[in-house]
């Protein structure tokens, strides 16, 4: 593959695009699907895994704890798949989180049932996201762990080869992760568990339902809030899971910057596979990015969004789906009226501090933004060229892709961060645009 400058030029459109865009499979749904097979009592496959550094980042850590993933092409020789094979975990073993929240928060508590200590290590800014409801959570339910007090990594997990499990109480309000952290490894613990969120507010919910229904998939029990559950209650039942031969959707919220492409340039673009019903907070943009001036429809064939050529503002709330608000900010600086993005503060702690990195990248192109307590107000202004930092966020230099459609002379710094999500986004990008 040629090396990828440190500085993109992000293309222009130089005319409406029309374009079929195949989107690589989830990081959400592969994650989580890589820790349930990995705990499983049988062998199970993953088919259309994504394969990006955050999915690499998950396998090789379960493998470092014993589990065997063997990457090939599924049982009926069509397409790639992953077959895993589940194992007693075992330490002494090291991960690297890389920057995935993921692997950050659904791996200690796997780590707690390996037999032998597990190191926790990653990327400079996973030190700074927050951790605290999974140690402290795990603490309560019996495991034992060393970090520096911060409640952030690094940290060693010393699993004792079982935990008790049973009752815990959270303050999820940082990041939904936590939750689903503990519920996926919860059927393997003694007594189960029982998580009560105690904050004010909850993000990306969409994300623990992925969460339950994938349990629920490999035969897990779970009772919920939805389900006639107490408010903000998980509970699940210890018991064995089994080993599935899951296909993995396309990842929607990586769709976005495409189906925005359609959007922007007064276009077409279609995504083929786009799940008929599905836990994905992608699927919001359905809503979303028809309130902006596009025209969705969802065939057998998958999503087209059709743009009139005509951009809007839009006031909505993003806490369930705080993942695309990098892209609908975008779109938002193109409208022609303001936007009022909210519900997305937990967005200070992802990859970078995403409201300030959007504020900043945008004004610096000629844009009006301004940070709220809970997002952003965007006034839309002709903008210009110029340098767009991505400080490290696939979602950042996917966003500056998107301004770069219509603004000419945009340069994205470090596009190849892109790669935690998804691989070769500049091919697809331009493959799209047929430049
Ligand atoms: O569980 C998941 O797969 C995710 C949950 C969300 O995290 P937060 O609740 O921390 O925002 C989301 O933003 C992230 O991209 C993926
Ligand atoms: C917040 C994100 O990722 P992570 O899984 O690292 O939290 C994201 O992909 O937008």
């Amino acid at each position: 593959m040629p090396k990828t400058p440190a500085l993109w030029p992000a293309p222009t459109a130089s005319e409406a695009v029309d374009a079929t865009v195949h989107v690589p499979g989830s990081k959400s749904v592969t994650n989580r699907a890589l820790v349930l097979a990995a705990l499983a009592s049988e062998p199970g496959w993953l088919r259309r895994p994504l394969r990006s550094r955050d999915t690499l980042l998950m396998a090789e850590a379960l493998r470092a704890m014993g589990i065997e993933i063997e990457e090939g092409v599924g049982p009926d020789g069509t397409g790639e798949a992953w077959r895993v094979l589940p194992a007693g975990l075992r330490g002494p073993a090291t991960v690297d989180v890389g920057n995935a929240g993921t692997v950050m928060r659904f791996l200690p508590p796997v780590a707690a049932l390996a037999d032998g200590a597990v190191r926790f290590d990653g990327d400079p800014r996973a030190y700074e996201r927050p951790l605290h409801g999974v140690i402290d959570a795990l603490r309560v339910l019996g495991a034992r762990i060393d970090d520096d007090g911060r409640g952030a990594l690094p940290l060693t997990v010393h699993g004792s080869g079982a935990l008790d499990g049973g009752p815990v109480e959270i303050d999820a309000s940082s990041s939904s992760q936590f939750v689903s952290a503990l519920l996926l490894s919860a059927p393997r613990f003694n007594q189960g568990v029982e998580v009560r969120h105690t904050g004010s507010t909850l993000p990306s919910m969409p994300h623990i339902r992925m969460t339950v229904d994938m349990l629920r998939a490999v035969g897990a029990q779970v009772d919920t809030p939805e389900s006639g559950g107490e408010p903000n209650v998980w509970r699940v039942t210890p018991g064995a899971l089994l080993g599935r031969d899951l296909t993995i959707e396309p990842d929607l919220s990586n769709a976005q910057p495409f189906l925005a492409a359609a959007l922007v340039t007064g276009g077409r673009v279609l995504i083929p596979d786009w799940p008929a019903r599905t836990t994905q907070p992608g699927d919001r943009l359905r809503e979303i990015f028809t309130e902006m001036g596009g025209s969705c429809e969802l065939t057998d064939y998958g999503l087209v969004l059709t743009g009139s050529g005509a951009i809007h503002g839009v006031d909505v709330d993003l806490g369930d789906v705080g993942e695309l608000t990098p892209g609908i900010a975008a779109v938002a600086a193109l409208a022609d009226s303001p936007s009022t993005l909210r519900g997305v503060a937990h967005l200070r702690l992802h990859e970078t501090d995403r409201l300030a990195a959007l504020t900043k990248e945008i004004n610096e192109l000629g844009g009006d933004v301004t940070e709220t307590a809970d997002g952003l107000h965007i006034r839309p202004r002709p903008l210009h060229g110029g340098t767009f930092r991505t400080y490290d966020d696939h979602r950042m230099a996917t966003a500056g892709a998107i301004i770069g459609l219509a603004v000419a002379g945009v340069q994205i710094e470090n596009v190849a961060t892109t790669a935690k999500t998804l691989p070769d986004f500049p091919g697809l990008w331009t493959g799209m645009l047929g430049v």
